[in-house]
């Protein structure tokens, strides 16, 4: 086990550098974690470290309970979101959330992003949704927990392992994925196509979705017809 969580914790490190390489990231706006399904562990980023100061010895290390079982920082402020998603979505191995600009835009204006292209088609066999805003009840209760059972709701009926990626009302992306290197790569196809259909949105003035045969073979054809992890 030892083993497997050092390169978990290397996995998690280069997730949370790869931020910043990929420009989703101002100041310490986004973190990423990842889990070991054996042992029940979440590897995530400590709160408010500069990506450029990460080390292995620096990431904090807990169950799902979110008991500290390894480091000495305090791990994001996201962590219970997080760790609802992981309990939630089975298949995922990895999480990251960002405030990256043009995917926040679409969060902040509480609006989802439909299919208009094959870039999205790719990625997200969908729309990719918005929450609904939390309660003031929900928000005092405890903001970062009830963000994550507020994304498991918004699933309720939409697969997360075809859609990859949520719009979090008045807030940010989050995207997941097999590890966290497919978090990361989602969360960049989150930020491009938030961008594009912006743009799509301004010359159109309003959105036209693709065609559901365009969407279906671009999403199909990539991903294969069980379009789920592993399979
Ligand atoms: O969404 C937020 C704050 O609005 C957080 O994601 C911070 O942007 C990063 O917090 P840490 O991971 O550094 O605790």
């Amino acid at each position: 086990m030892f083993h497997l969580l050092e390169k978990l914790k290397e996995k998690v490190l280069q997730a949370n550098i790869a931020l910043e390489d990929f420009n989703l990231v101002t100041f310490t706006w986004g973190n990423a974690s990842g889990i070991d399904r054996d042992s029940g562990l979440v590897v995530i980023k400590p709160s408010g470290v500069p990506y450029k100061n990460l080390t292995k010895e620096k990431l904090v290390v807990l169950n799902m309970e979110g008991h500290v079982v390894e480091g000495n920082l305090k791990p994001s402020s996201d962590l219970p979101t997080h760790i609802e998603l992981y309990k939630s979505f089975p298949e995922i191995g990895g999480i990251v959330h960002t405030h990256s600009p043009w995917a926040t835009i679409w969060a902040q204006a509480g609006k989802f992003i439909p299919p208009l292209g094959t870039t999205h088609a790719d990625y997200f066999y969908g729309s990719i949704p918005c929450t609904r805003a939390l309660t003031a009840t929900e928000i005092n209760r405890n903001y970062e927990q009830e963000t994550g059972k507020l994304i498991v709701e918004t699933f309720k009926d939409i697969d997360y392992r075809q859609v990859p990626g949520v719009l979090v009302n008045s807030h940010a992306p989050f995207n997941w994925g097999v590890d966290p290197q497919e978090a990361v790569h989602n969360a960049v196809v989150l930020e491009e196509v938030s961008k594009m259909a912006f743009r799509s949105l301004q010359i159109n003035n309003g959105l036209r979705p693709m065609n559901q045969v365009l969407l279906d073979k671009h999403y199909l054809r990539k991903h294969g017809v069980n379009a789920y992890y592993g399979q």
